[in-house]
């Protein structure tokens, strides 16, 4: 019986022609270029097989390599629980940091150097690197960029000093690069770029190692190559020099983290370099149902910077891409609730593009004790500024002569408070109601004392609201919205994380009728260790969805200013950008076998959202289900609102003031503010008093 006889005999696996030729490659450079679901890592791990069956390969001497850890972890599964059965081959799948681990720690203790402890979260170290340069540490969203730019330089291997002028424009990060160099080095430690960088240099330093190592691993694959960087290439190169056998598998349509180094450079310049190299494409999808590879195909084609590639099935129609819209995150929580009972025994991957989106559905699936896995980078809720401030506003209500608490938002309300005149509240504080310490200071009379005492009585009242009103009434009446603009526009927070958190909170403040229990709700998030492995439920962000695959995909919040977050392709940089945030998209929708679910809601926190441009690009393959819309409430719709309401001329906005009706679309009213036009929702918008229509 041949291979591929036992194969199909022994596995139930098919491989096309395509497939098998790749999986056939034996000595020499080869490049496997494919599109998703094409079998790429299902053929990687039959090549090992046939290498060591056919050639007689030991499996100690090829070196398996991909991704990222939870990459490897599922190669080394899929082997385990599909081809272990039937051969007794065992291999090693590693990513290429770890392998790079193994080789410094193996030569440190030959050498006798004591090891440099690797350290997995860089956050403390860069941030004081942060803070001796420039006296301030990085808020989220700053050590973000920051940790992004000095991971994309050391992966580009930039030259200390040249960082700025390599086009990385965080301030200062030449002489904050430099500082985290040196802390790293004072507590003799290093992080994952380090750990690239000083195999590099073993491997150009040191021939002896080199060749022991050519030696132990005379061949090599790679998955998903297209995230390479350029240091992973220049090890990669050095390793397989001269025989060149290298197995390298990818597509570059799933090149999803140029932002943190990575280049398709391996495959553009692989005819180049390994000019007698061997090119395999492969072309068919053996994952996903029709209706979803054509979605796929109609999502990539608005990118241009790309090698094209026929995208065909071979699963039957019967699949179904759908675009759900619900009028709050609260419906669409009991619509992903309704999906999941209704797919028992299935897989289901919820994706999102920000890990904060993720988190009322984590609180759903608690509350409905559904156990999931969780794929995303996590943080804790209870210390993110935006809670803190929340947390601030409800214990000023609780307590008026919080001092602190007042501190902390003063500046985040209407108040506008001069820095002088807080100094001599504080002075004049002495325990006392700050409210009234405010009047004290300033006059009990005019318009300036009016605007203190309306904040008095809108923070007084906070404690005895129902959660999302206590949050509703931070953002519309104390003027928080106003302190989140400001945020996002001079304070580096980005505008798609606020978004995704804000609603996220309102979604679970829903659940409760009082603040305080929302508060222990996000604690106990926070507590939450998943527990079910075995969960057929994944969270995921679409980074760490990559590689995997799921019966049924429901894609979250792909709405305009979340994902993608600019829109713009004005420049060559923001097309990148634009093009590289499709191709998450394209990642996230090509995990479906079955079913793709792309859910948004139509209004957050009372503003209108509108869809992600990447869903507008394909509407026209997209099947619009309507879902079901709990029974009509009095109140809730249009006929029912008072005769005296006209929804036209003039309206005010008890935050954004005065402004003209310009449209009303079903419950979505649009007026012109002062400021700017805005999308509401009318219905919310009456039902918590925030907009009057002064009777024409
Ligand atoms: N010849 C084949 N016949 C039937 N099923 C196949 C065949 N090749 C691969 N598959 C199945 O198709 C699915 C996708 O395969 P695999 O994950 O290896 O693709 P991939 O190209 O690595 O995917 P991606 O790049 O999207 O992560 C898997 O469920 C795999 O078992």
């Amino acid at each position: 019986m041949t291979f591929f006889e036992t194969l199909e005999q022994d596995l139930n696996l098919f491989f096309g022609n395509d497939q098998q030729d790749a999986i056939r490659h034996f000595e020499g450079p080869a490049l496997t270029l494919a599109i998703p679901g094409s079998g790429k890592t299902t053929l990687m791990l039959a090549r090992a097989v046939y290498l060591s069956e056919v050639h007689g390969l030991d499996p100690r001497n090829l070196l398996n390599l991909t991704f990222s850890k939870a990459a490897a972890s599922d190669m080394a599964e899929r082997y385990t629980t599909r081809f272990r059965p039937h051969f007794r081959q065992q291999f090693e799948f590693s990513t290429i940091h770890s392998f790079a681990y193994r080789v410094l720690g193996q030569v440190w203790k030959e050498r006798g150097v004591r090891p440099r402890k690797l350290i997995t979260h860089t956050r403390e170290l860069l941030s004081a690197a942060a803070y001796h340069v420039s006296a301030a540490r990085p808020n989220d969203d700053q050590y973000e960029t920051l940790s992004n730019q000095i991971g994309y330089a050391r992966n580009m291997m930039f030259a200390a000093g040249q960082l700025s002028a390599s086009g990385l424009d965080y301030p200062e990060i030449d002489r904050i690069s430099e500082a985290y160099e040196a802390l790293k080095a004072k507590h003799h430690v290093m992080d994952f770029d380090d750990l690239l960088l000083a195999a590099l240099k073993l491997l150009q330093e040191d021939a002896g190692i080199l060749n022991r190592l050519k030696k132990r691993y005379p061949f090599v694959q790679i998955d998903e190559a297209q995230d390479t960087s350029k240091v992973q290439h220049e090890i990669l190169k050095r390793l397989v020099y001269p025989s060149n056998n290298l197995f390298i598998v990818a597509d570059d349509d799933q090149a999803i983290y140029g932002f943190r180094g990575a280049s398709p450079e391996l495959l553009m310049s692989f005819e180049s370099q390994f000019p007698r190299g061997q090119i395999y494409h492969l072309s068919k999808n053996y994952r996903s149902r029709q209706e979803i590879i054509k979605v796929c195909a109609d999502i990539i084609c608005h990118n241009q910077t790309r090698y094209d590639k026929v995208l065909k099935a071979s699963r039957d129609k019967g699949g179904k891409v759908s675009l759900l819209e619900f009028e709050n995150y609260a419906d669409r929580n009991a619509a992903i609730l309704e999906h999941l009972q209704s797919t028992q025994g299935q897989s289901t991957g919820i994706l999102f593009r920000n890990h904060l989106s993720g988190l009322s559905v984590m609180d759903t699936l608690l509350e409905a004790g559904l156990p999931f896995k969780v794929e995303a980078g996590r943080r804790t809720l209870s210390d993110h500024w935006l809670v803190r401030d929340l947390a601030a506003f409800l214990q000023l209500s609780e307590d008026p002569s919080n001092l602190e608490a007042f501190q902390r938002i003063v500046h985040k309300t209407e108040l506008r408070i001069k820095k002088e005149i807080l100094e001599t509240i504080k002075l004049n504080h002495r325990g006392r109601d700050v409210f009234e310490v405010c009047l004290e200071t300033i006059g009990r009379k005019g318009h300036y004392s009016d605007r203190i005492r309306g904040v008095q009585q809108a923070v007084g009242k906070l404690r005895r609201l129902r959660a999302v009103d206590f949050l509703e009434t931070v953002d519309g009446e104390l003027g928080y919205s106003g302190y989140l603009e400001f945020a996002q526009d001079n304070l580096g927070q980005s505008a798609d994380k606020i978004r995704s958190l804000w609603f996220s909170l309102i979604a679970i403040a829903s659940r409760f009728r009082r603040p305080e229990q929302f508060f222990e709700r996000l604690a106990a998030l926070d507590q939450y260790k998943p527990s079910g492995q075995d969960a057929n439920i994944a969270l995921s962000t679409l980074h760490a969805s990559k590689g995997r695959e799921f019966d049924h995909v429901i894609l979250i919040d792909t709405l305009k200013g979340i994902f993608p977050v600019k829109e713009e392709a004005r420049t060559e940089a923001q097309r990148l950008l634009l093009e590289e945030e499709r191709r998450l998209f394209y990642v996230g929708v090509s995990r479906a076998r079955e079913s793709v679910n792309l859910m948004h809601a139509r209004f957050g926190g009372g503003r209108h959202l509108r869809l992600s441009l990447f869903v507008t690009e394909i509407m026209e393959s997209l099947e619009r289900v309507r879902p079901k819309r709990p029974e009509a409430k009095p109140g809730d719709s249009l006929m029912a609102l008072p005769d005296a309401v006209h929804i036209t001329g003039t309206a005010h906005h008890l935050r954004f003031g005065r402004g003209e009706v310009l449209s009303l679309n079903g419950d979505a009213i649009e007026i012109m503010f002062n400021d700017k036009a805005r999308t509401l929702s009318l219905r919310l918008c009456l039902e918590k008093g925030f907009l009057t229509f002064p009777a024409q």
